[in-house]
């Protein structure tokens, strides 16, 4: 047996401990499983603090100005702005705030410290004049920051934390309105029942009621077990905390092990009611909890995420500027080509999807931008974001006719033939297979026209209505062999087959198809046409404004294709010439 024999890794793993041997939580019993998202939290944007602090360049006034604009206009509420007293920056951009009277009446200010009298005193200095203000202290709370960083066992941490609330609300008298935050840094590594004491104690201390709940904040700072774990670490506390409808309980997910989003949703399933992050996900390390994820995951799920995220390039680019950080092209819902498939089959699926969802959206006469959505490998419809069709279908060597028939159709309305479609995508694949790169919509109407239409000529050609039919008269060449001849048939083309069949080699059009593209003074008529000598057939295919000389080129070109198939790479110029000696034809030029 091979197929399961792996071998063991050079990398020392066993230096490591899993979450279950760093912290006991005491759930036995969980309703989170069972639960759904049906409504959005309270989102709180830490851009301007915790995705701050990350930076290489922190933000200048400039950007941070910039960025608290956006979230502003983008619906935040609850904003944190800075840790004032650890920087001038951050102590002067509160100062604008409140002096440039910045802050709309329904936003509140969160400000950041740590469990310092000297900084606490500061941040209180930095918010004077702010109506809606939460102060948001911290202190890491873990074993190992205890011993390592703090040097406090649990009582004396428990001292100094309660100590430091005390000036917090001290500092909360002489500025009335002000609301308590506290986080205990690296909650999920703590054990549960010391975060429960120190939050309980503060909640008393600070006197939360229904009226004034205080927010306990519990940071996954660094993550280090699977979602499942944070949420009964989570919902362990939502069933014990005191005072709990005075409490709200808050999270702060990062992202080190990459399921930062997976941890605040079932964190919420399982009792938390707001979530601290940054958009796209910015922040220490691997960052903060992605709160466009977050926030558009729960639009894909038909609940509103109370966040403005219709035109979400604007904001990328505003969060790019400020960050000065790109986001990746791969990042959910904001990401260049999260919208695109290049896969012949995905193509094929979403080109089917968006004809099925007009259509259904035309039967209930809505507008197709609000008509329900369930289009294949798109979770959610591009133009809720702001985004249009363009990029969603691109075309290379791993496209299929879905894919290629789906841009001319969107660029050049051309719907083209099934068959065609087939012969057609395997020409553009040999091209992008040779080229190993994408093709445009211009690059691939080029590819047909040369492929399809360069094989004939066409000099003159008249049609009159006689009683059995149309009678064609024409002179053209296929190849290098003249054409003039004349002869009725029910339509042109079937005419202009008379004249090509010869005694021993009949021309037979199989199928045709018309179809009007461009408009006003671009108008032309396309025609795709197939025709058979013998136990060959080839595509033709005719542009011209009129709707004849578009049918008659068609034939020409899949007729003497027909006769001597065109190599792939095999393009020609070929010329039209005018008319003039038939009075009753049409003046035509371009290729034929
Ligand atoms: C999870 C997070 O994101 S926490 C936020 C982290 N953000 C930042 O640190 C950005 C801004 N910070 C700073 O600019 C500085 O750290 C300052 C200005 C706040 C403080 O600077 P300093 O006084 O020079 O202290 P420094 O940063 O060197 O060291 C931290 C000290 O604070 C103590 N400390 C750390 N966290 C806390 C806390 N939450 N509450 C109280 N004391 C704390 C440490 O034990 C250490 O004390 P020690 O000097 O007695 O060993
Ligand atoms: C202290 C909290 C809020 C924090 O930033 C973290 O734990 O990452």
């Amino acid at each position: 047996m091979h197929w399961n024999r792996q071998t063991p890794s050079v990398m020392p793993s066993n230096r490591y401990r899993s979450h279950t041997d760093r912290v006991e939580i005491p759930i036995t019993e969980r309703s989170w499983p069972t639960r759904q998202l049906t409504e959005a939290p309270l989102w709180v944007p830490v851009d301007l603090r915790d995705g701050n602090q990350a930076l290489a360049e922190p933000m200048d006034p400039g950007r941070k100005r910039r960025f608290f604009e956006l979230l502003v206009a983008m619906g935040y509420k609850e904003i944190e702005v800075g840790y004032p007293s650890a920087s001038q920056t951050d102590f002067d951009f509160v100062r604008d705030l409140a002096e440039q009277d910045l802050v709309p009446d329904d936003v509140t200010i969160v400000v950041f410290t740590a469990a310092r009298t000297d900084l606490i005193e500061r941040t209180y200095e930095s918010v004077r004049g702010l109506a809606n203000v939460v102060v948001h202290m911290y202190t890491a709370t873990a074993p190992t920051w205890r011993d390592v960083v703090l040097g406090h066992d649990r009582d004396s941490l428990h001292r100094l934390i309660f100590d430091a609330a005390q000036d917090v609300a001290r500092g909360g008298d002489r500025h009335p309105g002000t609301r308590f935050e506290f986080s205990p840094e690296v909650f999920n590594l703590t054990e549960p029942d010391f975060v429960l004491q120190v939050c309980d104690s503060l909640t008393t201390l600070w006197d939360a009621s229904t009226d004034r709940p205080v927010i306990h904040n519990l940071p996954a700072t660094v993550e280090i077990s699977t979602p499942n774990a944070y949420a009964d670490q989570i919902e362990y506390m939502h069933r014990n905390l005191a005072r709990r409808d005075s409490v709200i309980l808050s999270v702060h997910p990062h992202n080190d092990r990459g399921t930062g989003v997976a941890c605040a949703e079932l964190a919420v399933l399982a009792g938390a009611q707001r979530v601290e992050g940054c958009l796209f996900g910015n922040g220490e390390r691997t960052g903060n909890v992605d709160l466009v994820t977050l926030a558009l995951n729960l639009h894909a799920q038909g609940v509103d995420p109370m966040i403005d995220f219709s035109d979400i390039d604007a904001v990328r680019r505003t969060v790019e500027y400020c960050n000065r950080i790109e986001v990746h092209p791969r990042h959910p819902y904001g990401g260049d080509l999260v919208y695109t498939a290049f896969s012949g089959t995905h193509q094929d699926a979403i080109k089917k999807g968006f004809a099925r969802h007009r259509a259904a959206a035309a039967a209930s006469r809505l507008d197709p931008d609000r008509a329900p959505w369930d289009v294949p490998y798109l979770p959610i419809d591009p133009h809720d974001v702001g985004r249009d069709y363009e990029a969603v279908i691109r075309v290379n060597s791993q496209s299929g006719k879905g894919g290629v028939a789906y841009l001319l159709q969107e660029e050049y309305g051309v719907d083209l033939p099934r068959g065609l479609q087939i012969d057609f995508a395997r020409r553009v694949q040999r091209a992008t297979d040779g080229s190993g790169t994408e093709m445009t919509a211009p690059q691939l109407w080029t590819l047909l026209q040369d492929s399809y239409s360069h094989v004939g000529t066409l000099h003159r050609w008249a049609v009159d209505h006689v009683e059995d039919g149309d009678r064609l008269r024409i002179a053209a060449t296929l190849g290098d062999t003249p054409i003039d001849g004349e002869a009725t048939a029910s339509d042109p083309a079937r005419a202009l087959a008379r004249v090509l069949s010869t005694p021993d080699a009949e021309t037979e059009v199989l199928s045709l198809t018309r179809q009007s593209i461009g408009s006003g003074r671009d108008a032309a008529t396309a025609t795709f046409v197939q025709c058979r000598v013998g136990d060959r057939t080839a595509w033709g295919v005719g542009v011209d404004r009129s709707a004849t000389g578009s049918t008659l080129r068609a034939v020409l070109a899949s007729a003497s294709r027909v006769s001597a198939p065109a190599r792939p790479d095999d393009v020609a110029e070929v010329t039209v010439r005018c008319g003039k000696d038939l009075p009753d034809g049409t003046v035509d030029t371009g290729r034929a």
